[in-house]
């Protein structure tokens, strides 16, 4: 059993606790949320406090893009929508892919203000990520075969030892992990290549994101995605749009679709 640090291991309770591996992405887009929010002061706040009353019992953790926030009202919606999610003790994982060489770093590093655990991009390598692992009370996740089409572009190229270059990035990432504030992104859609990493690091817990939406293989999902049984298995819109149609029946939908995928992912654990 690998030391978790205080994310992952509160993560574990959280997940043992409720019965669930669901990580609900609020990916709160503008164009997508329900007309009678538009006029409020900040709507994707609205919107997301009614995901979160219909879909927290569900959720092992809130993924919210900083793509759907990164203006001066969307950075006080994501403020206020912390807050909220810690209220109902659900932790938030900042999906934010950053990494740069130190100095600019260090200030990407503050997104942590706003996150329990955030993704990083480690194409620049160990130094550009030094300021995500050195707050060794959160939770990093390395990007490693993300789910996109293009994922394959360069994650598949093999390296002279013939390994794949994202079996490269697992193993640094293992690496990476003296503080066992570590973990892996890889994507539901490509299911062999999250069996394969399971097997190289056993005890990194993988975010798998591409399951609704994007038709991700969830059963893998599950079956590799955890380890020693934590893990987050992420659907942002096949949630949190699963009804804009009604006026406030999006949020029963968000809740019922929230529910319904951790049905279907316990049922592979
Ligand atoms: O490989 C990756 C890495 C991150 N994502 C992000 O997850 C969500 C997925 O949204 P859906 O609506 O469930 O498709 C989104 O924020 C992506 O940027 C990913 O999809 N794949």
């Amino acid at each position: 059993m690998p030391e978790f640090n205080p994310f992952f291991s509160d993560l574990r309770d959280r997940i043992e606790a409720r019965d669930t591996v669901v990580s609900v992405g609020l990916d709160a887009d503008l164009d997508r949320i329900p007309e009678h929010l538009l006029e409020r002061d900040l709507p994707r706040w609205a919107f997301n406090r009614r995901i979160i009353d219909a879909t927290h019992e569900y959720a092992a953790c809130y993924k919210p893009n900083v793509a759907f926030y990164e203006d001066a009202d969307g950075w006080r919606s994501l403020r206020e929508t912390v807050a909220y999610a810690h209220g109902k003790d659900v932790p938030i994982l900042l999906d934010a892919k950053r990494a740069d060489i130190g100095n600019t770093a260090r200030k990407y590093a503050e997104l942590l203000e706003y996150a329990d655990a955030i993704t990083v991009n480690p194409y620049m390598g160990r130094d550009s990520l030094s300021p995500f692992l050195s707050r060794r009370e959160k939770g990093v996740f390395v990007l490693c075969r993300t789910s996109n089409p293009g994922g394959a572009d360069l994650q598949d190229l093999e390296l002279e030892s013939g390994e794949p270059l994202y079996r490269r990035v697992a193993a640094l990432a293992d690496l990476w992990n003296d503080a066992g504030n570590v973990g892996l992104v890889v994507g539901a859609t490509t299911p062999d290549e999250l069996e394969e990493l399971r097997g190289e690091v056993p005890d990194l817990p993988f975010l798998v994101p591409g399951v609704g939406a994007q038709g991700g293989d969830a059963e893998a999902a599950v079956e590799f995605g955890l380890a020693h049984g934590v893990g987050l298995v992420n659907s942002s819109r096949g949630i949190i749009f699963a009804d804009v149609e009604g006026s406030d029946g999006f949020a029963t939908a968000a809740g019922r679709a929230a529910k319904r995928l951790r049905d279907r992912l316990n049922r592979h654990r």
